[in-house]
Formats: structure tokens, sequence, C-alpha cells
């Protein structure tokens, strides 16, 4: 098997989905599922075999099992096989269904119909990147963009750091930015967010995309500073590049913060402030928070 993957299988008290989507996504995996069993919840992930070893997965497997007893849950169970790249292109999609998120939003996997609605349709296809609406940090910034992108806020531009799959990108067009300038460090991510570009027909000049990370913005749009900024990556990538962010935003500008969990709020809360930013309102689903904030 050339390009094979690791399939992960995860049997798990549904509390602890949250912890280890996290613990999953810090590993590396890519194209994440979730689905609800008799006996609590099966997570699956998916993982290119050139990426780790045996040992990795072992210890992967010891992580998720202390994270559990470190808030007093059962261990979850963890199994893996090899899967070639046939079958793993196809094998989390069925377990992916539409999903309304927000009061305007719907995400439609690329695969199926458009179904008749008054809301706002994001075709989505991410390959391995991650970005479906699934995870709860997605799901607050895509709420958070709703607040912002407001009949008053038409045709603001925007940069979307950490684009994954675009989803925040697209949203934000569909909502009625002019333009979004994303970036993000994984190739694949910057594929999947060109290809779902197409898939919603929406034009290059609205959303440029480029491997890199907030720098690269500053290059991309021409020192023009933007007038929002949305950045749904772990806390401590997110301290070290507040610092950066001022430098390509307005004096004016908004920030949607996400990615932080509960426990990292504080840490988040502090590099902001110090760093201009004042703080509006933190929103919070499950373990994870989102900073609305805005530049004072
Ligand atoms: C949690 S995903 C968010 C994807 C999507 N924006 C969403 O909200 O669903 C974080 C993304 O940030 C990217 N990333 C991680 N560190 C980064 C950095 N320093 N600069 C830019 N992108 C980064 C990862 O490759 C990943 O695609």
């Amino acid at each position: 098997m050339a390009n094979s993957w690791w399939e992960l299988q995860i049997t798990c008290d549904p509390s602890l989905e949250d912890t280890i989507f996290w613990r999953l996504d810090k590993f590396g995996c890519k194209g994440t599922a979730s689905e609800k069993k008799s006996d609590g919840f099966l997570v699956r992930a998916y993982l290119p075999r050139s990426q780790v070893q045996l040992l990795d997965l072992a210890a992967l497997s010891l992580w998720l099992r202390q994270d559990a007893l470190l808030v007093d849950m059962p261990a979850p169970s963890m199994c893996w096989q090899l899967m070639d790249e046939e079958d793993w292109a196809s094998s989390w999609k069925q377990y992916w269904q539409p999903q309304e998120i927000g009061d305007r939003f719907l995400i439609n996997p690329a695969w199926l119909p458009t179904p008749e609605t008054e809301r706002l349709v994001l075709r989505l296809d991410p390959g391995v990147a991650f970005g479906t609406g699934n995870h709860a940090t997605t799901q607050l910034c895509l709420e958070a963009l709703e607040m912002r992108i407001d009949e008053d806020a038409q045709g603001e531009v925007l940069a979307d750091i950490g684009c994954g799959s675009g989803i925040l990108s697209i949203g934000a067009l569909l909502l009625g930015a002019s333009k979004v300038y994303a970036v993000d460090t994984d190739p694949l991510a910057v594929q999947a967010t060109g290809s779902n570009r197409e898939l919603n027909k929406i034009n290059h000049e609205s959303l440029i995309v480029d491997k890199g990370s907030v720098e690269l913005v500053k290059k991309l749009s021409h020192e023009q500073p933007v007038d929002g900024v949305v950045c749904n990556i772990l806390a401590d990538v997110i301290i070290q590049m507040i610092p950066h962010v001022a430098a390509i935003a307005k004096p004016s500008a908004w920030g949607i913060f996400s990615g932080v969990l509960l426990e990292q709020a504080a840490d988040v809360a502090d590099a902001l402030e110090r760093n201009g930013w004042l703080v509006a309102a933190i929103w919070r689903r499950q373990d994870w928070c989102c900073f609305n904030v805005r530049r004072t």
C-alpha cells in the first residue's frame, strides 16, 4: 500500500469527544468524524502512514487514557488499521451530513445535492484539511462572523489565518465580505481552500489563498490593512501570533480568535490585551472558547 493511511478508531464516553478531537488535531490527524453508538461515541481519525510509526500510535493511545483520567472519566479504547488512499478518501464521507450552523449557514457536503433552504449554503469538500463545521471552534467562528458581518459591515476585507478547508473565508464572503486573504502553513489546506472556492463559485480576486501565515497577509494585501481577522488555531500559536496581527489590521479592526481551550483563555486574553485588543466577548461551547475582540 504505497499511499496508505492509518485509520484510528476510538470508543469513548460522549463527554470526552472534544478533548479527543483536540488531542487528535494536535497529533496531526486529518478528517476526524464521530458517530453515536449504543455504548458511547466512536471517533474516527486518519493519518498518512508515512507520518507516524506504531510507537507514536501507542503513545497517542496513552495520552488519550491520561486525558480521560485527569477528568475522572473512563479511559477510551483505541485501535488502528491501515487502509489505502482510495478507501480513506471515501470512508469518513459517509458519516458527514448537512449541518445548520448559527442563524444563517447550512454546510453541505459537496457530494450531496443542495437542499432548498433560506440559509446561505456553504458547499464543502475539506479533503484532508480541517474544517467541516463539525468542530465547536469552527462553529463559534461562523456564528461570530454572522454577528460581525451584518448590514453595516458589507464589503469588508478580512484575513483568515489558518484557513484549513476555507470554511470561514467562504462563510465571510457569503455574508457580504468583499475580499478575504486566506493563509495556512499546510499546503493541503491551501489546496482544499482553492477547490472549495471553485465549488462555491467564488472568484479568485475575492478569495486569495496562499501558503504561509500572518506575515504573508501583509504581502498579499500590498500592506493595505484589513477590517477584520479570523483565526481558529490552537492557543499557543495564537499567543505567538498576536503581536504580529496589528501590522495587518486597521486601527478600528475587529478580530475573532478561536481554538482556545477554557483553561487557556486567561493566557490568550492577557496576550490580546497586552497587544492593544479589547476583549468584547468570550463565547463558549463545550471545552472551547472564542474571543470577539476589537483594536483599542
Ligand atoms: C483548527 S484548523 C482551522 C481550520 C478552519 N479555519 C476552521 O475554522 O475550521 C487550524 C489550521 O491552522 C493551520 N495552522 C497552524 N499553525 C498555523 C500558523 N502558524 N499559521 C497559519 N496557519 C496555521 C493548520 O494547518 C490548520 O489548517
